[in-house]
C-alpha cells in the first residue's frame, strides 16, 4: 500500500486546502473526514501530478501513513478534537506526532499534551492563520510545545508557509500551549480590527451620509496608504460585491447578527486574568454579543431616540446628568448579567427582590433602585432596564449631556473610558441595525464562515472575488 508523508484529519475549509498546498510542494498526503463527499472532493480538486488520497475509515488512513506518523487535526475546537484524538489513539504507535492545527483553547492543549505523552505520542498545538486562501497558498503558522516534534516537521511547514522577503511565516514560538495562545491573541486583534473597520464604515455611511460607491472607493484607496492590510483590502472588495439576484450591494443584505467561535472571548477572559488591559478587543467581543440582541435592539430603537446636536462645552449640571446616565447603564448591564446567569445556572433569581434588598445597606444603594424595583414589578421578565418606559425616558432626556461630557473629555485628552462605554452601550443597544454585517461579510470572505441574510432564511456563502 502507498505510504503518505503527512495526514490531516478534517477535510473542511482548512484541512482540504492545507493538504492541496502540501501536495503542491511535492509531499504525498492523505486526508480523513467523516463525510465521504469531502474525501472525494479532496481527490477531485487535486491535480493529476498531486499525490493525494481521501479516507473515511480511520484504520485505513492511519495504515496509509509513513511511520513514525505525522498527523494534523483540523476539526472544530472543543469536543471534536477530543473525539478525533480518541478515534486515532488506539491506532497510533510510539513516536507518532499529532499536531492540533485548529483554534483550540490553550488549556485544552496542555491537557491533551499530558494525556498523549503518557502513551508516548508527541502532541503540539499550532495555530494557523490565513483562512481558506492562506491555507491553500501560504498561511502563517504558530507552533509551540514539543520542540523536537516540531523540528521533525519543520521542513514541511516551512515549505507551505507564506514567505515574506524569502522568510517563511512559521517558527517555533515557545513551550506548552504557546502556539495556541499566540493564535488566540492573533484572533483577539483580528476581532478588534474588524470592529474598528466596521465602525469606520458606519461613520461614513450613517455619520457622513456617503453613498456606498464612495465608501468602497475610500476603503480601496486606504489600502494603498499606511493602512495597507488584508482586512482593509477585503473590505474594499466586499463593498464592491453585488448580490447576483437583486443587483443590490450584497453587504446591505447581510444580517447584522455577528457570529463567533470563541477565540476573541478567550483573549478577553485571559487578559482579565493577567490584568492585561485589552479594551478594543473587549469592545469587539461585546459588540458581537450585543449584535445578537436583535429583537431588543429593534424595540429599543423605538423609544431610545437620538436627542439632536450636542453642546460644545460642559458644566457641572451636565456632568451630573452624564453621571446619572452612566450609572443607570451600569445597573442595567449588571441586571442583564444576573438574568442570564439565573437562566444558565438555574438560580431562580427574582430581580425585583435583588433591587429591593440593594436599596439600603449595600455599597451600591441608591435612590434609583426604587425605580428599578418598580420596573421589575411592572414587568418581571423585563430583558433590560433600558426598555422600561420611565427609565428609558430619563436616559433620553440626559443623553445630550453625556455626549457633551465625552466630547469635551476627548478634546482635552482626559481618559473617560467608563463614560464612553456607557454611551456606546446605549447607542449600540438602541441600534436597530448595527455595522456588524461588515464583520459577518469579512468572516465569510476569509474563512467561508457563511452569513444570514435579511431578505430570506438560511445560511449563505459568497464568492467575493
Ligand atoms: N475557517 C477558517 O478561516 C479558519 C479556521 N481555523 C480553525 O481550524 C479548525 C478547522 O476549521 P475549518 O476547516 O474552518 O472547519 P470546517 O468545519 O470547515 O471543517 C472541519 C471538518 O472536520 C470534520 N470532522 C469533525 N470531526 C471529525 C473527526 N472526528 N474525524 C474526521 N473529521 C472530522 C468535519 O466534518 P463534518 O462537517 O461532517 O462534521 C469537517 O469536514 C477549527 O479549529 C477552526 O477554528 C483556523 C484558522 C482559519
Ligand atoms: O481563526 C480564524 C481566522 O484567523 C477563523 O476564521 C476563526 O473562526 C475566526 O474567529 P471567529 O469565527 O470567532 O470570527
Amino acid at each position: 500500500m502507498k505510504q503518505f508523508d503527512f495526514g490531516i484529519v478534517g477535510l473542511g475549509v482548512m484541512g482540504k486546502n492545507l493538504l492541496l498546498n502540501m501536495a503542491d510542494h511535492g509531499f504525498s498526503v492523505a486526508g480523513l473526514d467523516l463525510d465521504q463527499e469531502k474525501a472525494n472532493s479532496l481527490e477531485k480538486e487535486a491535480e493529476a501530478a498531486q499525490d493525494i488520497k481521501g479516507f473515511i475509515a480511520a484504520e485505513k488512513f492511519i495504515s496509509s501513513l509513513k511511520s513514525p506518523r505525522a498527523i494534523m487535526l483540523l476539526v472544530p475546537a472543543g469536543k471534536p478534537v477530543d473525539a478525533a484524538i480518541g478515534s486515532l489513539l488506539p491506532l497510533l504507535d510510539k513516536d507518532d506526532i499529532v499536531v492540533d492545527g485548529g483554534n483550540s483553547y490553550f488549556l485544552d492543549t496542555e491537557r491533551r499534551f499530558t494525556e498523549l505523552a503518557k502513551k508516548n505520542i508527541h502532541f503540539f498545538g499550532m495555530g494557523i492563520s490565513g483562512g481558506e486562501k492562506g491555507a491553500r497558498f501560504g498561511p502563517s503558522m504558530m507552533p509551540g510545545g514539543d520542540a523536537q516534534a516540531y523540528e521533525r516537521l519543520r521542513s514541511i511547514f516551512e515549505a507551505i508557509a507564506a514567505k515574506v522577503d524569502g522568510e517563511p511565516c512559521v517558527t517555533y514560538l515557545g513551550k506548552g500551549a504557546a502556539g495556541n495562545y499566540v493564535k488566540m491573541v492573533h484572533n483577539g486583534i483580528e476581532y478588534g480590527i474588524m470592529q474598528l473597520i466596521a465602525e469606520a464604515y458606519d461613520i461614513m455611511k450613517q455619520g457622513l451620509g456617503y453613498p456606498d460607491d464612495k465608501i468602497q472607493e475610500i476603503f480601496e484607496s486606504w489600502n494603498s496608504t499606511e493602512l495597507q492590510s488584508f482586512l482593509v483590502e477585503i473590505t474594499g472588495l466586499i463593498l464592491k460585491k453585488k448580490d447576483e439576484e437583486t443587483g443590490q450591494q450584497l453587504l446591505t443584505l447581510i444580517s447584522d447578527q455577528a457570529r463567533s467561535k470563541g477565540t476573541g472571548k478567550w483573549t478577553s477572559q485571559d487578559a482579565m486574568d493577567l490584568q492585561a488591559p485589552v479594551p478594543i478587543i473587549d469592545m469587539a467581543v461585546l459588540m458581537r454579543d450585543i449584535s445578537k440582541y436583535k429583537e431588543e435592539r429593534v424595540e429599543a430603537a423605538k423609544t431610545l431616540t437620538w436627542a439632536g446636536e450636542v453642546e460644545t462645552d460642559t458644566n457641572t449640571e451636565m456632568l451630573k446628568n452624564a453621571l446619572y446616565f452612566a450609572m443607570i447603564n451600569a445597573y442595567a448591564q449588571g441586571m442583564v448579567q444576573l438574568r442570564l446567569a439565573s437562566e444558565a445556572y438555574g438560580y431562580g433569581l427574582n430581580l425585583e427582590e435583588v433591587a429591593k434588598i440593594w436599596r439600603g445597606g449595600c455599597i451600591i444603594r441608591a435612590a434609583c433602585l426604587e425605580d428599578f424595583r418598580k420596573a421589575f414589578i411592572k414587568a418581571p421578565e423585563l430583558p433590560n432596564l433600558l426598555l422600561d418606559k420611565e427609565i428609558g425616558a430619563s436616559l433620553v432626556a440626559r443623553q445630550k449631556d453625556i455626549r457633551a461630557v465625552v466630547k469635551v473629555a476627548v478634546e482635552k485628552g482626559i481618559p473617560v473610558p467608563a463614560f464612553m462605554a456607557a454611551i456606546s452601550y446605549f447607542d449600540a443597544y438602541r441600534s436597530e441595525r448595527l455595522s456588524t454585517n461588515v464583520i459577518q461579510a469579512q468572516r465569510d470572505f476569509f474563512g467561508a464562515h457563511q452569513f444570514e441574510r435579511i431578505d430570506r432564511e438560511g445560511v449563505f456563502h459568497a464568492q467575493w472575488e
